[in-house]
């Protein structure tokens, strides 16, 4: 049995080979830059005025002006200004050439085409968008594995970029074992229970921006699982399995692992949920198998699962879990097994939450996410700061 820490090393060192694609920037949402993008163009192109107002020379100021005429956002030739004149300006409208310095209509006053301004309410070069502000020709915008935003499509739209190279996502699916497992709208007879983690698996997929290749169900046999999973193993680039990876008699993923030639990278972690979790490689492909109880499978899906997809689909930060938050309470423990508990977190805050068993679901409705707290401590004081997992 290895440590927490240990399995998060082992799982951030997996080498994997991405493959990348151009999409449009419309489509691209969540999906990580593959590619360093440098700005094609200066942005703004052109110094514009940043409100409605008055254009004039700083340098010929006075107190009554001289309105010469107007310009609008989107003319594309703009006249000289008249030396010692104004030029009515609008938001967005180039500056023309002579004027330095924007004047915002509320601090002006006009009559008939006479300017007239308190000249201490002018300041040199004041609302005036430069050329260049946001970015230079040539300036890099972007990094290799930085996740693609809403904000981030604005910012390459506003350069004139349509397309980008971006890393696909993986291939993955799910296979869930448990003879006892049973759909939801089916009957449920003594002994069964209704899959949660097809559905939840599903979900925390999903919200990476993966939908699964296929969530399949198979039956506690040994020639089954063997069977099922040497089909579905070649279709994805990540195959997650659910359950049957304890030590009991039915439980045959394991051994199927083990038949088959998987590359075990570890078997079982010294924390609760999860303890039974497997990792493993056959040639390129991935292979976790989670703990069948619901809340050891997200608690494993969350805290390996989850960073090893974000870094498959070229997220630079995949490992980086600094989310630290303090316990608004003393949690004692007098287990060597690292703990993840469902928990709140509120007002900057980290609240346990009752129903901690892995079976129980009660506290996943009303979970933000799960806290990590060491095993090596039995004391673990309120106001210190522990890692934290949001769903
Ligand atoms: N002798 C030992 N027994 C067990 C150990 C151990 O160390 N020694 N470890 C326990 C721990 S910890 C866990 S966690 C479980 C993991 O067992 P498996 O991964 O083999 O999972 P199953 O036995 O198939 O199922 C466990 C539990 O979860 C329920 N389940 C399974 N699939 C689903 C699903 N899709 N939706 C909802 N619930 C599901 C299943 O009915 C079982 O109750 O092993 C302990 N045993
Ligand atoms: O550690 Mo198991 O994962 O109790 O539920």
């Amino acid at each position: 049995m290895i440590n927490v820490e240990e399995a998060k090393k082992r799982i951030s060192e997996i080498l994997i080979s991405r493959k990348i694609e151009i999409c449009p920037i419309s489509e691209s949402t969540g999906l990580f830059c593959a590619e360093e993008i440098f700005s094609p163009i200066s942005v703004p192109s052109f110094d514009n005025s940043a409100m409605d107002g008055y254009a004039l020379a700083f340098g010929d100021l006075k107190p009554e002006m001289v309105i010469s005429g107007e310009v609008k956002a989107g003319v594309l030739s703009v006249e000289k200004l008249r030396p010692g004149t104004v030029v009515r300006i609008f938001t967005g409208a180039p500056i023309p050439e002579g004027a330095d310095t924007v004047v915002k209509q509320e601090v002006a006053n006009v009559y008939e085409n006479k300017f007239l301004i308190d000249v201490n309410e002018v300041k040199k070069g004041g609302f005036v968008r430069k050329a260049g502000a946001q970015c230079e020709v040539g300036e890099k915008v972007l990094e290799v594995g930085s996740e693609i935003s809403s904000g981030t499509i604005a910012l390459l739209a506003s350069l004139g970029i349509e397309g980008i190279k971006v890393f696909s996502k993986p291939r993955i699916g799910v296979i869930l074992t448990g003879d006892e497992v049973v759909e939801p709208g089916q009957k449920l007879e003594n002994g069964q229970i209704y899959d949660a983690n097809g559905p939840m698996l599903t979900s925390a997929l999903m919200k990476l921006g993966v939908k699964p290749a296929f969530v399949e169900k198979v039956k506690d046999d040994a020639d089954v699982v063997r069977s099922s999973v040497e089909r579905l193993v070649e279709q994805v680039d990540v195959l997650i399995l659910s359950g049957g990876i304890s030590v009991g008699d039915y439980d045959f993923v394991r051994p199927t692992m083990q038949d088959m030639g998987v590359e075990e990278l570890f078997y079982k972690v010294a924390q609760k949920p999860g303890k039974p979790l497997f990792v493993g490689k056959l040639g390129s492909k991935i292979i976790f198998a989670l703990p069948g109880n619901p809340s050891s499978s997200l608690s494993c899906f969350m805290v390996y699962v989850k960073p090893f997809i974000r870094h498959f689909c070229g997220a630079n930060d995949a490992f980086e879990s600094n989310l630290r938050f303090p316990l608004s309470e003393t949690y004692h423990s007098e287990s060597i097994l690292t703990f993840f508990l469902k928990c709140q977190l509120k007002n900057g805050m980290i609240h346990l939450l009752k129903g901690q068993e892995s079976f129980n679901l009660i506290s996943f409705n009303t979970a933000t996410g799960l806290v990590e707290i060491p095993g090596i401590n039995s004391v673990s004081p309120e106001n210190s700061n522990y890692n934290y997992y949001p769903f």
